[in-house]
């Protein structure tokens, strides 16, 4: 592994860490042997190619998927090691926005955010729906939304209220699955403003699988890229760009990126704090 860093990595709280991740579904090893650290208040895009294992990843470190070897930390604490009141209580401590939204469509958009709150908490239907009221107000939709079902909303309507769902517990760390798929370009920014927004105001941390190149050069402080099998580079966006590797420059380099402006010299909401940047020494990349 080439460390390529001109800053000093490790001076940040890593609030995700995934080392040694292998997961296999029979004979198809997915991830084999990955590592990634996510640290607090930072949003990471996690990119690759279709049916590399983003959401794999995402989905073993939810403890929805097994895993067959390695270990998972959030925030310092190792799932595998703690007793169910810990889990429950790191559980709380993330939120999930699943691709395409996953609202349940029986149940309107305040009755949705109550989910995890009626599973987790034990409070006062008043505060369950002032709570629900504001975080409609939170991800910006408009106070007649919480009485709406699903069917009822927009696309982007419907990201913005799996958001507000997956704010419901106030999380530390948020995991948002291509959460500007389906949305139009103006909608997509506006769902990356709001994202970005939230991680200043509420110092969320943000990890969010994404293809939309986008998002990645607005709103991504780093970018971690999954290919043969665990993460072969991670860094800014800028170092993306000049990451000699043929998968990473097509796909940041390439006929799409190149009608993107060139914004990866203007400031972002936070700047890019101190990380570690690497690549995966000598191997051509197979993300694709
Ligand atoms: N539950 C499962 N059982 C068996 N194989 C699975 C399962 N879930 C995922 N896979 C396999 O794991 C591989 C990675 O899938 P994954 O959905 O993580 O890809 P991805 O990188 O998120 O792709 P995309 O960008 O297209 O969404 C694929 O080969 C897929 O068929």
């Amino acid at each position: 592994m080439i460390q390529s860093s001109e800053k000093e990595p490790g001076k940040r709280e890593v609030i995700l860490s995934a080392h040694d991740v292998t997961v296999a579904f029979g004979s198809n090893v997915v991830l084999d042997k990955l590592d990634l650290d996510v640290y607090r208040g930072e949003i990471l895009g996690f990119v690759g190619g279709s049916g590399t294992g983003k959401s794999v990843l995402m989905r073993s470190i939810l403890r929805l998927i097994p895993r067959q070897s390695g270990v998972i930390r959030i925030l310092g604490e190792d799932y595998d090691k703690v007793d169910e009141a810990k889990k429950i209580e790191l559980d709380m401590r993330l939120g999930v926005l699943f691709q395409h939204g996953a609202l349940f469509s029986a149940l309107t958009v305040r009755e949705n955010i109550q989910v995890p709150m009626r599973e987790y908490l034990d409070l006062p239907q008043s505060l369950m729906d002032e709570l629900a009221e504001l975080k409609v107000a939170m991800v910006g939709l408009a106070p007649d939304a919480a009485d709406k079902y699903p069917s009822e909303l927009s696309g982007g309507m419907i990201k913005r209220a799996a958001l507000a769902r997956a704010l419901a517990l106030d999380p530390d760390l948020v995991f948002l699955d291509e959460p500007t798929s389906g949305l139009d370009p103006i909608g997509a920014a506006e769902f990356d403003e709001l994202i970005a927004q939230l991680r200043d105001t509420l110092g969320l941390t943000v990890y969010m699988v994404t293809h939309d190149l986008d998002s990645l050069f607005s709103v991504c402080d780093r970018i971690a890229v999954l290919g043969q099998k665990r993460v072969i580079a991670e860094g800014t966006i800028e170092d993306m760009l000049s990451f000699d590797d043929p998968w990473i420059q097509s796909y940041f380099k390439g006929k799409r990126a190149r009608m993107i402006p060139d914004r990866t010299s203007q400031e972002r909401s936070s700047p890019p704090q101190e990380t570690g940047v690497t690549l995966e020494s000598g191997q051509e990349s197979e993300a694709n």
